[in-house]
């Protein structure tokens, strides 16, 4: 298929058969440069469909950086040599279309970012400017969105209030309903819940296991109880290295190398 820029569009990609398709993403050789400092250096990874996946590793071990290579988060601000598949596509390739690539492989931050703008808005706001103007329609699209991200219980009488009124937890559901109303294939998540209290990162956690059914989830965190909970898979980093992947249960019971083992058992990071 060739890859030309603005057709990122979904007639102009691989449809999924899941019969034969269970890969969401992978990527080949990806690495990272800042400058001369090499902080990716073998990123080779398979992500299957509907499932979640944790990358997990000490700081400064290259997680964030992989992650926000996928959806390419670190376009000016460094080097990704390397293929991301998706869909017959390299996200990589400088012909893509990163606006329309971004509907499909989404993003939510550390820090809740709300705009300053109403809840309702905040769903809607990028669906206006695509030329969606039903009303009936984008209503219903804040419901789904709102109750996809198990919010709407808590703010349905109150949609036009700023968002900035919500508390963390709520704020980074939103966040994650203004995601997903954009239908992605792919939700990346970097530390979603480290800002939050336990509750709402227990809030979080569930959310996110009942979204797995429709997307497929790829989360950094820091929190292996988190990781363990939640993922199906887990990929530990090492110094931009991926040393290690595999189911999440075997990885945390019976880690192949020490360096995992370590990290896991809190020796190091
Ligand atoms: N914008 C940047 N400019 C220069 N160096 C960077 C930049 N972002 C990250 N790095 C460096 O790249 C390496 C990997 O950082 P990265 O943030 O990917 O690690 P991480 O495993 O996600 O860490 P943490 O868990 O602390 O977020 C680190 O040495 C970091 O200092």
């Amino acid at each position: 298929m060739s890859i030309e820029k603005y057709n990122f569009s979904e007639k102009n990609i691989l449809q999924f058969d899941t019969s034969r398709h269970q890969l969401a993403i992978t990527t080949q050789g990806l690495q990272v440069y800042y400058g001369n400092k090499h902080a990716l250096v073998d990123g080779d990874l398979e992500f299957e469909r509907y499932r979640i996946t944790s990358l997990i590793g000490a700081s400064g071990s290259g997680k964030s950086t992989y992650l926000r290579s996928l959806n390419r988060m670190n376009d000016n601000v460094a080097k990704v040599e390397g293929k991301i598949l998706y869909r017959g596509l390299d996200v990589n390739s400088s012909k893509i279309n990163v606006y329309e690539m971004r509907k499909h492989i989404g993003m939510v931050f550390q820090r809740p970012n709300p705009f300053s703008k109403s809840i309702r808005a905040n769903i809607t706001f990028a669906l206006k400017e695509q030329g969606l103007k039903d009303k009936k329609k984008l209503d219903e699209i804040v419901e789904v969105s709102l109750k996809d991200a198990a919010l709407w219980d808590e703010v349905k009488d109150d949609l036009d209030k700023s968002a900035w009124s919500l508390s963390g937890g709520q704020q980074q559901r939103l966040c994650i309903a203004r995601t997903i109303a954009m239908k992605p294939d792919i939700l990346l998540l970097d530390e979603p819940a480290s800002a939050l209290d336990p509750i709402s990162t227990s809030k979080i956690e569930e959310t996110l296991v009942e979204l797995k059914k429709r997307y497929t989830i790829i989360i950094v965190t820091h929190n292996m109880q988190q990781a363990s909970r939640i993922s199906d898979y887990t990929a530990f980093f090492h110094m931009g290295h991926i040393l290690e992947y595999g189911k999440t249960k075997n990885v945390f019971t019976t880690p192949q190398i020490k360096a995992t083992n370590d990290y896991i058992s809190g020796n190091f990071g």
